[in-house]
C-alpha cells in the first residue's frame, strides 16, 4: 500500500467518533517509535512534518523514512505537512510526494486566508492531495515563533462555515483554547466546548483538527526535572477534554510536545545512570521505546483509534 491521504481516515473517524493521531516527526527513531506503536495497535496514522523538521532532517530523508514505514508496517499512513506558511512550501511537499498538506493562513486577515487556502486546494486536489487549513489563531510556539495570547483568537463559527464553503478545504484546524508547546494554561485548563459544538453542528460530517493537543503528562516533566532538566510550570490539555473533542467532530489530534518530553526524559535518565555511555544507540534505543510507549498510550487513552484499520 502506498502513502494515503487523510480522506478515508477522517470519514471513518467521524463516523466512529474517534480521532486520528497526527504525530510530528524529525528523525528515524521518532518515526520508528510511532509506527511500531501504531502497528501493535493496528491504528491508522498521520506522520506530520513541520517546516523546521524539513529543514532539520531534509525532505528526501523524511519522505524515504515514511515510505519505509508504510512498507514495514503495512498500515495506512498519511504524510502531512504541518503549518505550511505559504503556497510554495505546500507545492514543494505536494510535488515531493506528501499526501496531505496544511496551509496555515491564520496570521492573515480572513479574505487573504481564503485566497491562499483556495490556491493550495486547487493545486493539491488536482494531484490527489488533501488540504487542512486554519481559522482562528492558536497561542504558543510555532517554529520558534511565539504567538502571544494577545495575538491569538478563537475561531468564529459562522466564518468557519463560509471559509469551508469558499475554499473547498478538506479539514479545518480551529482555535478553542489549546496552544502549542508545554505551557498551555496558567490556571485551570479550560477549552471552549460550546464553540466547538457550534462549529461542529454547523459543519456536519466535516473533520475538524485540534492543534496544541499534548497532555504534558506530569510524570515526564518530573522525570526531565529529576535528571537535570528545568521545565517549570508546564501544563497540557487533560485527556478527558481531548476524548470529548473526539466525539464532537475533531478527527485529527496533533501531538508533538508529549513526544519531545518522552524522548528527553528517557535520554536524561539514561545518561544519569550511565554517564560513561557514548554510543548513540545506547540512549536512542530506550528513547525510541519511550516514544513507542507514549504513542500506544495516546492511541488507547486519548484517540480511541486502536483496531480501526
Ligand atoms: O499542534 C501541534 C503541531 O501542529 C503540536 O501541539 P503540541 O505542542 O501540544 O504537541
Ligand atoms: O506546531 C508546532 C509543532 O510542534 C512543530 O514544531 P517545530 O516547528 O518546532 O518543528
Ligand atoms: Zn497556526
Ligand atoms: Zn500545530
Amino acid at each position: 500500500m502506498p502513502l494515503v491521504t487523510s480522506k478515508e481516515m477522517f470519514r471513518k473517524a467521524y463516523e466512529g467518533k474517534y480521532a486520528i493521531g497526527a504525530f510530528n516527526v524529525n528523525n528515524m527513531e521518532i518515526i520508528q517509535g510511532i509506527v511500531d506503536a501504531a502497528k501493535e495497535e493496528q491504528s491508522p496514522l498521520i506522520l506530520q512534518v513541520s517546516a523546521g523538521a524539513r529543514k532539520y532532517a531534509r525532505h528526501i530523508y523524511l519522505m524515504k523514512l515514511a515510505e519505509a514505514a508504510v512498507e514495514d508496517s503495512g498500515l495506512p499512513i498519511c504524510l502531512h505537512l504541518d503549518h505550511g506558511e505559504d503556497f510554495e512550501i505546500c507545492k514543494s511537499c505536494i510535488d515531493g510526494g506528501f499526501t496531505s498538506v496544511m496551509i496555515d493562513g491564520s496570521k492573515f486577515p480572513f479574505e487573504e486566508n481564503i485566497t491562499v487556502t483556495k490556491k493550495v486546494v486547487e493545486y493539491a486536489h488536482a494531484r490527489g492531495v488533501t488540504v487542512e487549513a486554519e481559522l482562528g489563531r492558536l497561542a504558543g510556539v510555532e517554529d520558534a515563533v511565539k504567538v502571544s495570547s494577545k495575538d491569538a483568537s478563537y475561531t468564529d463559527p459562522d466564518q468557519a462555515v463560509e471559509f469551508v464553503e469558499r475554499t473547498g478545504v478538506d479539514s479545518l484546524a480551529i482555535a478553542i483554547g489549546t496552544s502549542h508547546g508545554a505551557y498551555k494554561f496558567k490556571g485551570e485548563p479550560s477549552l471552549d466546548f460550546a464553540r466547538l459544538e457550534k462549529i461542529s453542528n454547523l459543519l456536519p460530517e466535516f473533520p475538524l483538527v485540534l492543534h496544541g493537543a499534548s497532555t504534558v503528562l506530569p510524570e515526564f516533566v518530573a522525570k526531565c526535572n529529576q535528571y537535570g532538566g528545568k521545565i517549570d510550570g508546564a501544563q497540557g490539555v487533560p485527556e478527558e477534554m481531548l476524548k470529548q473533542a473526539g466525539k464532537l467532530g475533531v478527527c485529527k489530534i496533533n501531538i508533538d510536545t508529549d513526544l519531545r518530553l518522552a524522548m528527553t526524559a528517557s535520554i536524561r535518565e539514561h545518561f544519569a545512570h550511565n554517564p560513561g555511555d557514548f554510543d548513540p544507540r545506547q540512549y536512542l534505543k530506550p528513547a525510541r521505546e519511550a516514544i513507542k510507549n507514549m504513542v500506544k498510550h495516546k492511541i488507547n487513552a486519548v484517540l480511541n483509534s486502536s483496531g480501526r484499520l
